[in-house]
């Protein structure tokens, strides 16, 4: 590998994820760029660039001499802002496309989501041609869905840029802003004693490691004639465990009672339903936001694992952290969150 080709931008760099992956980048003598709406650490080796990703002109700065770009920018999944999902998935996707073809850069990496084939219906070793949901189930999933288009259609050989999408899910790990946090604030307000569902569905969560993983090994997997130029792959732990295994596992990690009592899954999805409705009607007079969207009563209550053989075919791709390891060093990781604390 030359040195240029060692010189990579990381979009979102700021973010869990973004954070995670620079600190691997450097680990392995990449010379890292940042671009993020907010400034979150310091490192020594990283280039910080603040701004919106949907100005050209702040991106060209920031990808001068940049071969090799990682887009893991996205506005929290929990907003309901659709304007700022279509500007930021769809608009600034289209911009960071061009940004890169001006800039020279060789290759991108997207960090999509598994996501964009869930339409809250079971999904049990669920493959990359599995179709795009049709009615997906919010605007995050509406516009991660045209973010992922977009940059495969972008992948031309002739045109020296190479493009990947890596779909992970449910991603997990020390400094994750949602899933333990807000599976905690639920705790403590007395709401985790309910499973929706019979509690047997079937869920990949995947340890932060194993993304990071997966998104090198496609950029150093990326070359005109590789398989997976254009293409979708999904990077899981390749560990399918009971939804409510693994948020009571965190849970009693954490000193909080496991959820013991089963709840029907329509009369909670129904209810989801209207609070989500109810929370738009009055949201010009009262601001509040259900814990238990939509979203998250589908994604507690029926089974969504991926198969990652496409993965492990064309890229070589195999977990580097198992479970078990990964819920432990997560637990470890938030002594602030323990009950009592
Ligand atoms: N977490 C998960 O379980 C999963 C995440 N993903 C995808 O992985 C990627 C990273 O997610 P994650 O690390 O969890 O998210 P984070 O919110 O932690 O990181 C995203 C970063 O992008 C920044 N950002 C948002 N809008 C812009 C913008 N307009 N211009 C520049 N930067 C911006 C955010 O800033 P700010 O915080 O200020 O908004 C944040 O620093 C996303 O693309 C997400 O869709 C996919 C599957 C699962
Ligand atoms: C209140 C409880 C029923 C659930 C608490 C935990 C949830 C906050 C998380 C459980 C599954 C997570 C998940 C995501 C966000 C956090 C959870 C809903 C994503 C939507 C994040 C973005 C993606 O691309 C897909 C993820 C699927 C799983």
């Amino acid at each position: 590998m030359t040195k240029s080709s060692k010189r990579c931008a990381v979009i979102g760099g700021s973010g869990f994820l973004g954070r995670h992956l620079v600190e691997k980048l450097l680990g392995k003598g990449y010379t890292v760029s940042v671009f993020d709406i907010r400034q979150s650490y310091e490192l020594p080796g990283v280039t910080f660039h603040q701004g919106d990703l949907c100005d050209k002109q702040a991106l060209l700065t920031a990808l001068q001499g940049v071969s090799l770009v990682f887009h893991c920018a996205s506005p929290a999944p929990a907003s309901d802002d659709k304007a700022l999902f279509q500007r930021v998935n769809i608009q600034g996707t289209h911009t960071v496309l061009q940004a890169c073809t001006e800039a020279g850069v060789q290759k991108v990496v997207l960090t999509s989501s598994a996501s964009v084939v869930f339409e809250g219906t079971d999904i049990k070793d669920g493959r990359e041609d599995l179709p795009y949901a049709k009615k997906p189930i919010d605007y995050y999933t509406e516009t991660k869905i045209e973010q992922e288009k977009l940059v495969l259609k972008a992948c031309d050989k002739e045109k020296g840029l190479l493009t990947v999408a890596i779909r992970p899910h449910g991603i997990f790990g020390p400094r994750d802003p949602q899933l333990v946090p807000i599976l905690v604030d639920t705790a403590r307000r007395g709401n985790m004693k309910f499973i929706i569902g019979d509690g047997s569905n079937l869920v990949d969560f995947t340890f932060v490691d194993n993304v990071v993983h997966g998104l090198i090994l496609s950029a150093e997997s990326l070359r005109p004639e590789s398989p997976i130029c254009g293409k979708a792959y999904h990077i899981t732990n390749d560990e399918p465990v009971r939804f409510w295994d693994f948020m009571s596992d965190i849970l009693v990690g954490l000193g909080y009672a496991a959820p013991r009592y089963n709840l029907p899954y329509t009369l909670v999805y129904g209810l989801a339903l209207l609070l989500w409705l109810l929370s738009l009607l009055l949201c010009p007079l009262v601001a509040f936001k259900p814990t238990f969207t939509p979203m998250r009563v589908a994604l507690a209550g029926k089974h969504h694992f991926y198969s990652c053989s496409r993965a492990k075919q064309d890229m070589g791709y195999k977990p580097v952290v198992g479970l078990k390891d990964g819920i432990r060093r997560t637990v470890e990781s938030y002594p602030h969150l323990r009950h009592g604390a």
